[in-house]
């Protein structure tokens, strides 16, 4: 059970796991790291989820601490699990769902429940010890999934959308709890997320798929200063094009929005047609679609100005130096 294990025998993850026509993903993972996977609907994310936990068939290598998961049934894989709706017992109640994991694997009840019940409290939800899922919120429901993911201390965690469906607020602090515990966790954490704030805030490293391939891993800041694919750059707010081998980024602040074509003859020109515009922070972002599907933040007196209302026909221009270029490869 866990507990007994010397925690310097983690060695983390390193992973090259394939589901034909779904996922060929190769990925290394140092214990007590943290690496969200991002990637558009699609891409894989879920696939690779459920191929680590063993719902889903893979061949290939899940190496985990020296072990092939592979060769292993789900409930001999030491992971704990947290999906974005729960997935709790529902006729458990919140300390039983926790204590479950412990006692099948062999643990006493009461031993089983005295350390469930310290990971409700770890997690402010020990009031709530005795309540079926059901009378639960959707907040509370996954502070319990996640008491039950880490009671096991597993070697792997797998958080799939911890977030998504939870009221905003609740979804912050979560967001910041979450953090605490992963930071004082041992095991590697995969963690499949859409929010760039998830990413940024809780990985210690960003693995982008894209088609079923890990075709970006690296520490949060350099990814998203450097982003590779389209949707990473709109995950974090950039601007992305493609010339060849090289790609040149850049933040939707430098772009100059106008209604006549520039007058200098920049190359960092293109027209096109306003499609979205929102509020982001003090600015309006507005979406422009046309040869380049671009991103811009103006001022709301600017927008109000030059009408930037989906429909309108515009100009976008950055300059040179609001550029960064680098290899699409490397
Ligand atoms: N049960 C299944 N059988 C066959 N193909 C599937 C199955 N589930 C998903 N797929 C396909 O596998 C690919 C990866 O899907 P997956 O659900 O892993 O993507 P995802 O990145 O998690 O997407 P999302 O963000 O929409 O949840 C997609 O092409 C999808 O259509």
């Amino acid at each position: 059970m866990a507990g007994g294990r010397p925690v310097t025998a983690r060695t983390g993850l390193d992973a090259n796991l394939v589901v034909p026509d779904r996922l060929d993903a190769a990925l290394a993972v140092g214990p007590g790291e943290v690496v969200a996977v991002v990637g558009p609907n699609g891409a894989g994310k879920s696939t690779l989820v459920h191929a680590l936990s063993g719902l889903v068939p893979a061949t290939g290598r899940a190496v985990l601490d020296g072990a092939d998961l592979l060769g292993r049934t789900p409930r001999e894989r030491s992971v704990g699990v947290v999906f974005q709706d729960q997935r709790l017992f529902p006729h458990l109640s919140a300390l039983d769902n926790v204590a479950f994991g412990l006692r099948s694997r062999g643990a006493d009840n009461r031993a089983a429940r005295a350390r469930a019940r310290d990971w409700l409290e770890r997690l402010a939800v020990a009031d709530l010890a005795d309540r079926r899922p059901a009378q639960l919120s959707g907040g509370q429901a996954q502070r319990v999934a996640i008491a039950r993911a880490l009671v096991t201390d597993p070697d792997l965690l797998l958080l799939d959308e911890p977030f998504t469906g939870l009221d905003v607020g609740v979804a912050a602090m979560l967001r910041i709890e979450l953090g605490r515990h992963l930071a004082e966790f041992r095991g590697v954490t995969v963690l499949v997320t859409h929010d760039a704030l998830d990413a940024l805030t809780l990985a210690t490293s960003l693995a982008v798929l894209h088609q079923g391939r890990v075709v970006q891993h690296g520490a949060p800041d350099e990814v998203a200063a450097r982003p590779r694919t389209e949707h990473v750059a709109r995950l974090v707010g950039l601007n992305v094009i493609r010339e060849g081998d090289r790609l040149r980024s850049f933040s939707p602040a430098a772009v100059t929005v106008g209604l006549q074509a520039p007058a200098d003859s920049t190359r960092n020109r293109w027209q096109g047609v306003v499609r979205g515009a929102a509020p982001h922070g003090d600015a309006i972002r507005i979406q422009v679609s046309g040869d380049r599907d671009l991103i811009a933040d103006v001022t709301p007196a600017a927008s109000r100005e030059l009408a930037l209302v989906p429909g309108q026909q515009v100009w976008l221009s950055v300059k040179e130096t609001a550029v960064t270029t680098y290899d699409a490869t490397s």
